[in-house]
């Protein structure tokens, strides 16, 4: 199974409607690969915080329909990432989108923990409530959205049900780019799973990014990283190699299901 990963150049100076039809032409280049993943909130910038109220789209906006023809005509499932998605009932969602090969909306994630402590996203944005995984022929996806790499008990709940390969889009920035590469290997180890963690470069709301896109197989293998520019990552993934891990080294099977209570000393 082919795995491509588009660490995307965000430049404020590029319009979204530019960096989408650019975008949707590298997808339609990469028609040998099986599933391709984009970044976080690529089409405004993840720190674009001014541009985020009036560039905010519907589920059936110009970022969905654009990524939608180009899985089909490349015959991918696409993670075309995430946009800012315009709810008509309620707040705006940093939410991702997966589709098939043949151009479907087949499932969506609304980003569950909300970054900036108390400005940017996490108030200007809702939370999402449900963790969502998605079958496909080469395994079962499990959804993430940068920030989220801090929290493994997410990605417990996502081993739980089923997940054999985390897609994490990100807008993750250069400060931090350690924490990043980190946290994706430590992901990958944990759940035993593929972890496939794509990042943007470029500057946005004054923030630069941290680029270093990986790869990283269920032994935490770091199969490919990407550098500090737009980069295309392109990976061969053994799908069977998560339950031979597993089998192999069988650490999940001593989790305890209820960690004991601490115990109080007088
Ligand atoms: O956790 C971090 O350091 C970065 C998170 C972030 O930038 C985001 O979730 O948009």
């Amino acid at each position: 199974m082919r795995a491509s990963l588009i660490q995307l150049d965000i430049d404020p100076a590029e319009s979204p409607e530019d960096r989408r039809t650019r975008t949707a032409a590298l997808v339609r280049g990469l028609h040998d690969s099986d599933l391709v993943l984009l970044p976080e909130l690529w089409p405004l910038g993840g720190f674009a915080y001014d541009a985020w109220s009036a560039g905010a789209e519907t589920l059936d906006g110009p970022t969905a329909e654009a990524m939608s023809a180009a899985a089909a005509d490349a015959g991918v499932w696409l993670h075309a990432g995430s946009i800012v998605e315009r709810d008509p009932d309620g707040p705006i969602f940093n939410t991702s989108l997966l589709f098939s090969p043949s151009g479907e909306l087949v499932h969506t994630y609304r980003k569950i923990h909300r970054f900036g402590f108390d400005s940017g996203e996490a108030v200007a944005m809702g939370a999402g409530t449900e963790i969502v995984t998605a079958a496909t022929p080469f395994g079962t996806l499990g959804l993430a959205t940068c920030y989220d790499l801090r929290f493994p008990e997410l990605f417990r709940a996502l081993l739980d049900a089923g997940t054999e390969i985390l897609t994490i889009p990100a807008a993750w920035p250069a400060r931090r780019v350690e924490h990043w590469t980190l946290l994706a290997r430590a992901r990958a180890v944990e759940e035993q799973a593929y972890v496939l963690a794509c990042n943007n470069t470029g500057t946005h709301g004054g923030v630069p990014q941290g680029g270093h896109s990986l790869v990283v197989d269920p032994w935490g293998k770091v199969l490919a990283e990407a550098g500090e520019a737009e980069e295309i990552l392109t990976v061969d993934l053994d799908p069977g190699l998560v339950a031979k891990s597993r089998a192999d080294f069988p650490v999940l099977r001593d989790r305890l299901m209820g960690i004991p209570a601490p115990v109080e000393r007088g």
